[in-house]
C-alpha cells in the first residue's frame, strides 16, 4: 500500500495507475473494486495476436532465455509436453488476449458505465482525438486540447510530447520498439486461436454500446473470408 500516494481531497485531481500485467488475473477485479469501488477502468485493446507478439518481443528485449531460444511460432504453438518454462511464456503470450473473458470478470465488480474500451491502434495513430473521448469519460474539466501538445516524431515513429524550441519528448526505449513483422504463419494461427474470443468481444461491446475497435472489425471480416 505504500506504493500508492495519499488520495487528494481536491475533486479536480485525478490519480492514475497503469499496468498490463494484472488485467487477466482472477483476483484483480475483486481486489480493485474492494479498494476503489468508484474507479474508472480504461482498457486499451489491440489485436490479441499483436499483443502476444509485442509481449514476446518485450521478453526478448529483457533477455528472457526462453524467448531468445525459441521463435514466436514455437512459443505460441507449444503443447502440454513442452518444457515448463516454454509453457509459461506460451501462457503469458496468449492468456491476456482472451479479452472478453477478462472484461466479463471486471464487469462482475464494476458498472458498465465505469468501463471504457479504447482502440489501441487508434490511440497510436490519432492520440489527440482519442484523448477527447477519454477526457469526456473521466469528466475532466477544463477540456485540454491534445492537438497542440503532441507532434509526430519521424525517428521514433510515434506521437510524442511537443516541448519548447522544437524539441520533443517521446516514451522511453522500452515503448514502441522496432522489430520484424509477425510471420504470416503465426498471424493465421492466432487469428484462428482468438476467433471465438474476438466474436465474444464484438457481442460484448455491442451489448455495452461501446464503439468497436477498427482492428476487431478487420479481424472478424478477414476471418469470415478464410
Ligand atoms: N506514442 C507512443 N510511443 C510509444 N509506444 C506507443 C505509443 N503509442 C502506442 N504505443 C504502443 O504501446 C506499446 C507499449 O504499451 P504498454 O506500455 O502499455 O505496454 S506495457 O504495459 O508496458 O506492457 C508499444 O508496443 P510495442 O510496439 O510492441 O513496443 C507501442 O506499440
Amino acid at each position: 500500500m505504500d506504493f500508492f500516494p495519499v488520495p487528494s481531497n481536491i475533486s479536480t485531481d485525478f490519480l492514475f495507475e497503469k499496468s498490463a500485467n494484472y488485467f487477466d488475473t482472477e483476483v484483480a477485479p475483486k481486489r480493485a473494486a474492494a479498494l476503489l469501488p468508484r474507479a474508472k477502468i480504461i482498457s486499451i485493446l489491440i489485436n490479441p495476436a499483436d499483443r502476444a507478439y509485442s509481449w514476446y518481443q518485450h521478453q526478448r528485449a529483457h533477455q528472457d532465455p526462453v524467448a531468445l531460444n525459441h521463435t514466436f511460432h514455437e512459443v505460441i504453438s507449444a503443447g502440454p509436453s513442452s518444457p515448463a518454462a516454454l509453457q509459461s511464456l506460451h501462457r503469458r503470450c496468449l492468456q491476456p488476449g482472451a479479452y472478453s473473458s477478462h472484461l466479463e470478470r471486471w464487469l462482475h465488480h464494476y458498472q458498465p458505465s465505469q468501463l471504457l474500451i479504447v482502440d489501441g491502434v487508434q490511440l497510436r495513430s490519432s492520440p489527440a482525438q482519442l484523448m477527447d473521448g477519454i477526457q469526456k469519460f473521466l469528466g475532466v474539466t477544463p477540456y485540454y486540447n491534445y492537438t497542440q501538445a503532441l507532434t509526430f516524431d519521424e525517428s521514433k515513429g510515434f506521437w510524442c510530447q511537443k516541448l519548447e524550441a522544437g524539441r520533443t519528448r517521446c516514451l522511453g526505449k522500452s515503448k514502441g520498439r522496432k522489430y520484424p513483422e509477425m510471420s504470416l504463419e503465426s498471424r493465421v494461427f492466432l487469428s484462428e486461436y482468438y476467433r471465438e474470443q474476438n466474436v465474444e468481444l464484438l457481442r460484448m461491446l455491442k451489448r455495452l454500446g461501446q464503439p468497436l475497435p477498427i482492428w476487431l472489425r478487420d479481424e472478424l471480416h478477414n476471418a469470415s473470408w478464410s
